[in-house]
């Protein structure tokens, strides 16, 4: 498969510090890479250099080849990179339906470009009942698990050619959980191209096609989801297997695929 992302050598910070320090990356159209690593490593800053929240300082940021530096979010938007961010990012007094919609406000407002918004919003209610059988509740009144759902869904809206997922993981209870794996490993099997970052390494390897240790803003280690999971290091410092400096707690309800 062509490369879709690449970074080559891409230093980026807030102010005067510095967080990444030269980050090379590449990520294959339909790929899922999954980036791990301690806290402050700088996983979220990799995601907003790719989304243009933040500039790049030296190094490169390219979509199939080209660069995106001088791009701002809305044109990298346009050009299919979505960003999920951690935080709950619905309208919570907007209904789900609406909010769903709110996905597909940069599509031409004519009326052929409206049709194709409730086309696509028709079809990802097949997908997440939820969309259909919630569509009149306030966005609010959901659980955390559910709202992930309808913003993994938002984000579908736009068809996406790449989607970056911060976290999505943190702060659901085990079956939320699982439920944003299966939709990750879902999304892999339909060839949608994904840099997913999280805190539960086992889970976001076992969904990933790939992986990528980041450690003090510089890539350490990538290999395949199963290589990662299988290598020593990683085990020790990210899978729970003792001595770990960040108290990863395994997961139980992992699935191992
Ligand atoms: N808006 C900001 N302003 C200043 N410093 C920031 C900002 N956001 C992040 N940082 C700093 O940049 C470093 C990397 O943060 P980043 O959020 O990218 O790490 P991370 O690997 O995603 O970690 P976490 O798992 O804690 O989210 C940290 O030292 C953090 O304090």
């Amino acid at each position: 498969m062509p490369v879709l992302l690449e970074l080559r050598g891409v230093t980026a910070g807030y102010g005067a510090g510095e967080v990444l320090h030269g980050v090379d990356l590449t990520l294959d159209q339909g790929e899922v890479l999954c980036l791990i690593g301690p806290n402050g490593a700088g996983k979220s800053t990799v995601l907003r250099v790719v989304s243009g929240l933040l500039r790049t300082g030296r190094g490169r940021v390219l979509l199939r080849g080209e660069p995106l530096d001088r791009l701002s979010p809305r044109e990298r938007l346009l050009r299919g990179i979505v960003q999920v961010p951690q935080e709950r990012s619905l309208f919570p007094a907007m209904t789900v339906w609406d909010n769903l919609l709110m996905g597909g406000y940069l599509l031409d407002g004519t009326r052929s470009g409206r049709r194709e918004v409730r086309r696509r919003a028709d079809a990802l209610a097949e997908r997440f009942p939820l969309l259909a059988e919630r569509r009149r509740a306030s966005a609010g009144s959901l659980s955390g698990g559910e709202q992930k759902q309808v913003e993994l869904a938002r984000a579908l809206l736009l068809e996406p050619a790449l989607m970056l997922l911060d976290e999505p993981s943190i702060g659901l209870e085990p079956r939320a959980r699982r439920a944003v794996f299966d939709t990750v490993g879902a999304l892999a099997a339909d060839g949608r191209t994904i840099l997913l970052v999280e805190q539960n390494a086992r889970s976001g390897l076992a969904a990933a096609d790939r992986g990528a240790v980041l450690e003090s803003g510089r890539v350490r280690l990538t290999g395949s989801g199963a290589e990662l999971l299988a290598d020593p290091r990683v085990a020790r410092l990210y899978l729970g297997a003792g001595g770990e400096p960040q108290a990863q707690q395994p997961d139980p309800h992992s699935r191992e695929r």
